[in-house]
């Protein structure tokens, strides 16, 4: 066996075990793998699938294939109208968790793996009826058992549900997809009882649109149709004109906009009861510490309750977040900044850089990776150049980086949830709190810079109880830093070469210099330098002219609006306080026209002086690649 065995021996995959997982026809021929017509593929057997059948993947509605639910989320497969409760008689069945006793409290907790410390913890919960005890109306627990068909709280809801609803300020990590959105949710909106008058009583700051717009959804879910206001706050127009727009019971924003909106004055915090810093790890980084240190500053209602949530709270962070709200309750699911355990991880060697794209293109002509995929790189150029390769191959793919509109990442979120990509390409902008619920696969095709950035980016598959899988290629750069993520997938249960248990840790410096600053990686292309270069600079041509339409017919999401979300390797996003060289203050490109004028001559007279005889080839070669990225770039706007 030669090492490459050794070392691709955590990819192994039997294709008879997963027959009925494999939904699209498995053909020798990778170019046909994936291709149809946008709205309908086929299936193993060759049968058609529609893109609802992927919509109810990625959204998770009940799936006849679904693999069997973990007993930390239940979800209700089928909803029995049997067990539809009057409020009132299901209050009295259900138990008052007030009169649970200690010892059977701290079984529950010990059996949900939670733990608490800090403050007073309340008895936690076992199911949702018994919120009825502490004050929850009927509507919204009718709403979470038959609305939501969820068949019971998670652990994390057990526990940080009671004890928000008392009051208490909780810091809650419970690993991703676990439920954390409805275990602040269902509390708030019981404690602001029904709409009001003022702005934003309830306020959530997460650290990109994406998940503040997922928020909002879920808000929107399990408010059902009762009369509360939920609004993302991301227009720099914010409140002028209408009053009426400022009359938000729920608000969900980013940092970089509410910083914005409170310099302009446009909003005031002083009506905030209830903080969630989403992500909070995120948040309360050096990337969006000065933009949280000036939103806390505007939070000066006397009973403001904080509270913070995150898959990853690492020590130095929780810390931090002890200095902003003293005496908080910790609440912890699991083991502290593991990994959801549904998620099966692999490693997977590909020796270069040159080999990941061999082996992407190896898991897809295999079947191994399945439709709905997520595939991770660094930074958005690589994404970029990613799509660019595997567009080639006739898949369904599309990109997602910060560098995009609004409309078009908005588009692109569409686009995945209704089935129409199967593998999209993204950077650490997806890796946090997105919720598809059906993605199968999550392929790390660039080494994630820390561990947290792992956790969460493999958190995007294994959602709600549901079965996933990540793979993780490494390269022999990537090796001094292997050990990070092998202790991550130790300690979530997975098996582990022994050669790598004995790998060397990297010190801490080691590992703040990759999250500080990635690694620099050959650039992912097939194609020669020459064609390759004519393609990006038609890209960005195109990109640039296309903003340039963009700003002037719609001037109120105009490109000087500083971008709310980062996928920037160095964690540093704000572009409102730093302007990168050779970007604008919103973090594009600026297209040096002279520059591009006097190169685009140089190498015009160096084509005509090295002779023509490749000309044809590649004229036709651009040809095909422009047409290709236009046609991409259209779809998405
Ligand atoms: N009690 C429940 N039973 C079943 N499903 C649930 C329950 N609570 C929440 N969910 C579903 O689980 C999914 C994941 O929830 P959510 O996005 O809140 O996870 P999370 O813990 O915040 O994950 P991340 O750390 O990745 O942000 C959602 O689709 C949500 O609707």
């Amino acid at each position: 066996m030669d090492i490459f065995d050794v070392l691709r021996s955590g990819c192994s995959f039997s294709k008879a075990n997963h027959s009925k997982d494999v939904l699209f026809r498995a053909r020798a021929d990778s170019e046909d793998q994936y291709r149809g017509t946008s709205d309908h593929r086929e299936d193993a057997s060759g049968k058609k699938l529609s893109a609802d059948v992927f919509a109810e993947l990625i959204d998770g509605n009940p799936m006849e294939n679904r693999e069997p639910s973990s007993a930390r989320v239940r979800v209700k497969q089928e909803h029995d109208d049997q067990e539809e409760h009057d409020g009132t008689s299901a209050a009295e069945e259900a138990t008052d968790p007030h009169t649970r006793s200690d010892d059977t409290v701290r079984h529950l907790r010990r059996q949900h793996g939670i733990h608490v410390h800090g403050g007073t913890a309340p008895p936690l919960i076992e199911q949702f009826d018994e919120l009825r005890h502490l004050g929850v109306p009927d509507w919204l627990v009718d709403n979470l058992r038959t609305g939501l068909k969820y068949d019971g709280p998670t652990p994390i809801q057990m526990q940080a549900i009671p004890a928000l609803l008392e009051g208490q300020k909780v810091i809650a990590s419970a690993p991703t997809g676990s439920g954390k959105t409805m275990a602040f949710l269902v509390p708030l909106i019981t404690l602001i009882k029904g709409p009001g008058k003022g702005f934003a009583r309830i306020l959530v700051v997460c650290p990109t649109r994406e998940l503040a717009q997922q928020s909002l959804r879920e808000f929107d879910r399990l408010r059902g149709s009762r009369k509360f206001r939920g609004r993302l706050v991301d227009k720099i127009n914010f409140g002028s004109g209408d009053e009426g727009v400022r009359r938000v019971d729920f608000a969900v924003t980013t940092p970089l906009k509410l910083v914005q909106l409170l310099r302009d004055g446009k909003v005031t915090l002083d009506g905030v009861q209830y903080l969630v810093l989403d992500e909070a790890d995120k948040l309360l980084d050096m990337g969006f510490s000065p933009q949280l240190d000036e939103i806390l500053s505007h939070c000066t209602h006397p009973s403001l309750q904080p509270m913070l949530f995150s898959a990853t709270i690492p020590p130095a962070v929780l810390q931090l977040a002890e200095s902003i709200m003293p005496a908080p309750l910790h609440i912890s699911v699991g083991v502290d900044n593991a990994a959801n355990t549904d998620v099966d991880q692999r490693l997977m060697f590909v020796s270069s850089e040159e080999g990941k794209l061999l082996g992407m293109r190896q898991l897809l002509r295999d079947g191994e990776v399945k439709p709905p995929c997520l595939v991770f790189v660094q930074d958005k150029d690589r994404a970029q150049q990613l799509f660019s390769e595997l567009v080639y191959d006739g898949l369904y793919v599309d990109v997602m980086h910060s560098d995009k509109s609004k409309t078009q990442r908005d588009n692109v979120i569409k686009a995945f949830r209704a089935g129409k990509i199967w593998v999209l390409i993204c950077t650490d902008l997806m890796a946090r709190g997105v919720d598809f619920k059906g993605v199968q696969v999550v392929i790390n095709y660039d080494f994630p810079q820390s561990a947290a950035t792992y956790i969460h980016r493999i958190g995007r598959t294994g959602r709600a109880g549901r079965k996933g899988t990540a793979i993780t290629f490494f390269t022999l750069n990537d090796v001094p830093y292997l050990r990070t993520i092998v202790n991550v997938m130790r300690q979530s249960g997975c098996e582990v070469p022994e050669w790598m248990l004995k790998l060397q840790k990297p010190n801490k410096k080691e590992r703040r210099r990759l999250e500080q600053h990635p690694l620099k990686r050959k650039r992912i292309a097939t194609g020669s330098g020459y064609d390759l270069r004519q393609e990006h600079r038609h890209h960005d041509t195109v990109e640039a002219s296309k903003r340039r339409k963009r700003q002037h017919d719609t001037p109120e999401e105009g490109a000087n609006e500083p971008t709310q979300a980062t996928d920037d390797a160095s964690g540093g996003l704000p572009s409102l306080y730093r302007v990168k060289k050779g970007h604008d203050r919103s973090g594009r490109r600026v297209v040096n026209k002279g520059a591009a004028k006097r190169k685009a001559r140089t190498e015009d007279k160096g084509v005509a002086r090295g002779g023509s005889s490749r000309d044809g080839d590649r004229s036709s070669r651009l040809q095909k690649l422009r047409w290709l990225v236009s046609e991409q770039t259209d779809k998405q706007t």
